[in-house]
């Protein structure tokens, strides 16, 4: 445990904002209620995975890293507090929590990557027989599953900083940040790193529509670090390109496919034709725990969520007529053809996406 808290020493200079953590003393996870911000910053814990699963199915936890680092430490959470006394008993008590935290939301492609890389921690555990040995080692795994996603973010940063010029205006949609995942972010992150690099840039962050995670999360963070920044509406983007405000636009990603399709907050497809009309680069950064490794995109499950999303301001105000239906895909899918690099914790993917993320995940096209 000890090795652990050092490596997370050592991450302290990027973890100005802790969405997510251990409390090695209490051994419950915490994360901050995403929901309440700007309006609070409201910390939550527990022991119990289903409180995890809720987190993550209410978006209280929202952000596919963040989903699937809170996924692990939910099984870890089922794991070391199961009272199953045979380590068959245990594996079936895992199993469940797996199912419930699977269940929970159907795009981000992270969750489904942490919770199958716990499970592997068990069953290759499952022959030593010894209860907490296999407690401990999914413990662990989860810690490593943190501490990874905050390094990849870094690494993220590195490579991607490369591509943002001084001066330049970036506009970001939906929330890519700390808040998105164990700390510094994505797309977030890379203009993070850029600003700490010294380089003069501007962020245009969309308001996001319906949950509003640009003008609430995104603008959130970059006042914090005093980075340069206008709110702007979902629509924004076009007019923007047009009139030589804006130089790029770089998002995340909840899932990718090896063919470089790229599902992504509602909305992104229309900023990535925005960006491409008017040539324009459009990048996105993700994790490689965010591809899927299919070819096939019509794999992507797109999340649909309840009406009243769309109709009530965050559950609040009404802003349409009573009793009007609402469609409220959470994600649409952008096609490789017009996204111009994927930015992962390994390098910039280039097209041929197909050809490359096999070279990259698997060291052969
Ligand atoms: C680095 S966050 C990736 C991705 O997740 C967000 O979706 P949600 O807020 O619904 O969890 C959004 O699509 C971000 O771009």
């Amino acid at each position: 445990m000890e090795d652990i808290r050092n490596e997370l020493d050592k991450l302290e200079e990027y973890l100005k904002i802790k969405p997510l953590y251990w409390d090695f003393d209490k051994g419950e996870f915490v994360w901050i209620d995403t929901r309440l911000i700007p309006w609070k910053e409201l910390y939550r814990s527990t022991k119990d995975y289903h409180r995890v699963a809720q987190a993550i199915k209410e978006m209280e936890i929202r952000g596919a890293p963040a989903i699937g680092v809170s996924a692990a430490y939910g099984l870890a959470l089922a794991t070391i507090y199961s009272n199953a006394s045979k380590v068959d008993d245990l594996l079936k008590d895992v199993k469940e929590a797996y199912n419930v935290l699977a269940s929970t939301r159907p795009t981000a492609y992270n969750l489904f990557w942490a919770l199958n890389r716990l499970w592997n921690v068990i069953l290759s555990n499952y022959e030593k027989n010894d209860l907490e040995d296999i407690k401990q080692n999914v413990l662990n795994e989860a810690h490593r599953v943190y501490i990874e996603d905050i390094k990849n973010n870094v690494n993220m940063g590195k490579y991607g900083s490369k591509i943002i010029e001084n001066n330049s205006r970036i506009i970001t949609h939906c929330n890519t940040g700390a808040l998105a995942t164990a700390g510094f972010g994505t797309a977030l992150g890379v203009i993070r790193y850029a600003f700490y690099e010294g380089k003069s840039i501007h962020v245009y962050a969309d308001e996001t529509r319906p949950l509003l995670q640009g003008a609430r999360l995104t603008i959130w963070e970059l006042k914090k670090e005093g980075i340069p920044s206008t709110l702007v509406v979902d629509g924004a983007s076009g007019l923007l390109f047009s009139k030589n405000m804006a130089d790029l636009a770089i998002v995340g990603a909840d899932r990718i496919t090896l063919t470089g399709h790229v599902a992504n907050k509602i909305g992104t497809f229309n900023l990535a034709l925005a960006a491409n009309y008017h040539k324009k680069p459009f990048y996105v950064a993700a994790p490689t725990s965010t591809v899927h490794p299919t070819e096939n995109p019509n794999d992507i499950v797109i999340e649909e969520r309840s009406q009243d999303e769309v109709t009530n301001i965050m559950g609040k105000l009404n802003i349409t007529v009573d009793g009007t239906e609402a469609f409220n895909p959470a994600f649409d899918i952008t096609p490789p053809e017009i996204v111009e690099g994927i930015i992962t914790e390994k390098g910039i993917v280039k097209k041929p996406y197909l050809n490359n993320f096999k070279a990259l995940l698997y060291g052969r096209q």
